[in-house]
């Protein structure tokens, strides 16, 4: 007599014993011992079939978004061609409840007793080992075939199920193909198994495609005729070349040396002249192929970005919140500020933005006004410090025709009212002098102006966002700042770190090095120790000293690469003290012959030159040339 299925599932989670299997069946037990041993799920409890309200499944169809749409259409095509093979296909949400059921009779009792519908809960944790709900977990394509089940109730079942990730890596849906009494072992579903996981990956890249639409989508394939249809690698990309983006396919073949995807990284980082090639690519011009750092070759074409959806607001969308997230690396203080900034931009408040000079203050301004629901009208900026005390009345509040000797005879228009609908931004508050503040403090509550020499108030519709390097609070306590601007002001305050305390550093400097070489038209490579430099100064002028300084650099430095020499001082001055043990390819090359450095740097590669061209970015080409130049001849060449 055959044992029964809750025996079998009893012996392998007692023994513990998953390793002999094949590789699916290894998930499959390994499944079971997770539902044992996590879940406290019992072989013999069978819990059946449970059902979402149907206005829960509303919710959770509204949740998955934009998403089920595309998915819908994947499914309308992967459908016919498995109907008539006895199955149905099927859509869950990431936590494993049906949302949307296609093909069979509705009214089919097997299919509806077997739960083969829609608003029905396939979560491993609560109905076991399955198709659905053990892809979640996995997070890959799996087939869980008939005796795979944990519990006897389900053993009619053959399931094969793919995650659909969305463009952050998260399972978004899952996929899922099911048959009933589907006769044969779990091997005779190995189409099944290619079948899903190929409509998976056609809804991720068509869903990828479509959010980042106002994006360059950069895509990459093995094979020339497929790459504009089945690109293997799909990035999104900044005007910058910085990885905005990443399918599946890019998320797994591309490995940062640092961070856990290729996002926030410079093309450069993972592609031979990346930046180059990028630009060809671009203009539709040079060799439409690229080549990895470790020479994988990939055939790539280049889409441009439909520009008209992220600049014009629609109306009840959302606006792009681009420009925030290209502020920051992975620093965690950036990271949460960011996501404070991202949720302040669309409120009807206003905000003040603390941080040291240079740090980004006015950068994050423009990216809040371009994330609020006021990004399609003005945003204006004024520096208070920089403007005449005298002036800064008539500049901020206008004036009436008339008013004053040497006024324009039309009268002018002030900034407040030149920001109207829209954002005003007033750097160095803190210079304010006080009776400004006052009258400043007057428009923000009354939300009108009163122009010089005139007596009819103006109406405004404006967000004001101030900015400050000083500490206000140290100016309120000194009398010098108005303490109930303050209060009104500090609301809703960001505070931007110094860039010494940002741990993204590296990140920003791979950023900013590739947007000013893109301005300079030259090439974005370091050469070896500079790097290091730029991450040991302290940066006291913040973000706007790293930008000077790779400017300065770039304008130096020759075709193939900044030099430490071409940093400014006293960037470029040797380091005070060398550790003995100091790298071969760090500060202590500096004090060597060209010649002497590149030959430490061959045979350290014993005489590799694609790994000396990496240790160096920059091409083969350029390694061979200055060989040339230095009379350096490979070993294996010499007679
Ligand atoms: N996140 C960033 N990404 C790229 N560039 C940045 C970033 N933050 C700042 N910068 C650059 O640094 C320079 C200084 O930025 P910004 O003017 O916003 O600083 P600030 O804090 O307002 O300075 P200040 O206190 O002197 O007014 C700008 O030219 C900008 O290009």
């Amino acid at each position: 007599m055959t044992q029964p299925h809750s025996e079998t599932v009893r012996r392998v989670i007692d023994s513990g014993q998953i390793a002999a299997h094949k590789h699916g069946e290894r998930l499959i037990r390994q499944s079971w011992l997770r539902c044992a041993r996590e879940y406290g799920l019992k072989p013999e409890h069978n819990p059946g079939i449970s059902d979402v309200t149907s206005a829960r499944l509303h919710e959770r169809r509204e949740r998955v978004g934009a998403y089920l749409d595309v998915a819908r259409a994947g499914m309308n095509e992967l459908y016919p061609h498995i109907a008539g093979l006895g199955y149905i296909t099927m859509l869950a949400d990431s936590d494993g409840v049906t949302l949307e059921c296609l093909g069979g009779d509705n009214a089919d009792p097997a299919l509806q007793a077997a739960g083969l519908r829609p608003g029905t809960v396939w979560g491993e944790t609560v109905v076991g080992t399955n198709g659905i709900g053990t892809c979640i977990a996995e997070q890959r394509a799996l087939t869980c075939h008939r005796e795979d089940h944990f519990y006897a109730g389900n053993l009619d079942l053959s399931c094969t199920a793919a995650p659909l990730h969305d463009p952050f890596g998260r399972v978004a849906a899952v996929l899922d193909i099911s048959a009933l009494s589907m006769p044969g072992a779990r091997e005779g579903q190995h189409l099944a198994w290619h079948l899903t996981s190929l409509y998976a990956r056609l809804i991720e890249d068509s869903y990828f495609s479509h959010h980042f639409r106002d994006r360059w989508l950069l895509r990459l394939g093995r094979s020339a005729p497929f790459v504009d249809s089945h690109a293997d690698l799909i990035l999104a990309l900044d005007d910058d070349g910085m990885i905005v983006g990443a399918n599946t396919g890019a998320r797994h073949a591309l490995r940062p040396p640092t961070g856990t995807g290729p996002v926030g990284h410079g093309i450069g980082a993972f592609f031979r002249d990346g930046n180059a090639r990028l630009h060809a690519l671009k203009r539709g011009r040079g060799d439409a192929r690229l080549s990895t750092w470790g020479d994988d070759a990939f055939h790539a074409a280049m889409s441009q970005p439909r520009r008209a959806t992220s600049s014009v607001p629609v109306p009840g969308g959302t606006p792009p919140t681009a420009a925030l997230d290209a502020m920051a690396g992975d620093d965690p203080a950036m990271q949460r500020l960011i996501a404070q900034a991202r949720r302040l931009a669309v409120k009807p408040i206003d905000l003040l933005i603390q941080g040291e000079t240079g740090s980004g203050k006015e950068v994050l301004a423009r990216a809040l006004h371009a994330a609020s629901p006021r990004s399609s009208a003005a945003f204006v900026a004024i520096n208070c410090a920089a403007l005449p005390e005298s002036l800064i009345e008539s500049e901020l509040f206008g004036y009436a025709p008339g008013s004053f000797t040497g006024a324009r005879r039309h009268g002018m228009k002030g900034l407040l009212q030149q920001a109207d609908g829209g954002t005003l931004f007033l750097d160095e508050i803190g210079d304010m002098p006080a009776d400004l503040q006052t009258r400043l403090l007057r428009v923000l509550a009354e939300r009108e102006v009163l122009p010089l020499g005139s007596d009819t108030p103006i109406a405004l519709n404006l967000r004001v966002i101030t900015a400050t390097h000083r500490d206000l609070s140290t100016l309120v306590s000194a009398g010098t700042f108005r303490e109930d601007l303050y209060y009104r002001l500090a609301g809703g305050t960001l505070s931007l770190p110094a860039l010494r305390d940002r741990r993204d550093v590296d990140w920003l400097i791979e950023r900013l090095l590739i947007r000013e070489a893109d301005a300079l038209g030259c090439l974005a490579h370091l050469k070896p120790g500079v790097r290091d430099r730029l991450l040991a100064h302290d940066w006291p002028g913040n973000v706007r000293e790293l930008r000077n300084v790779l400017r300065f650099a770039l304008a130096l430095a020759d075709d193939d690469g900044i030099a430490i020499a071409d940093l400014p001082d006293p960037l470029s001055r040797p380091a005070p003290s060398l550790p003995a043990s100091a790298p071969v390819f760090g500060t202590e090359t500096e004090t060597r012959t060209p010649r002497e450095r590149l030959l430490a740097q061959l045979r350290e590669r014993h005489w590799n030159i694609a790994h000396v061209a990496r240790d160096l970015a920059v091409a083969r080409s350029t390694v061979y040339r200055r060989m040339a130049r230095l009379d350096i001849v490979d070993p294996k060449y010499r007679h």
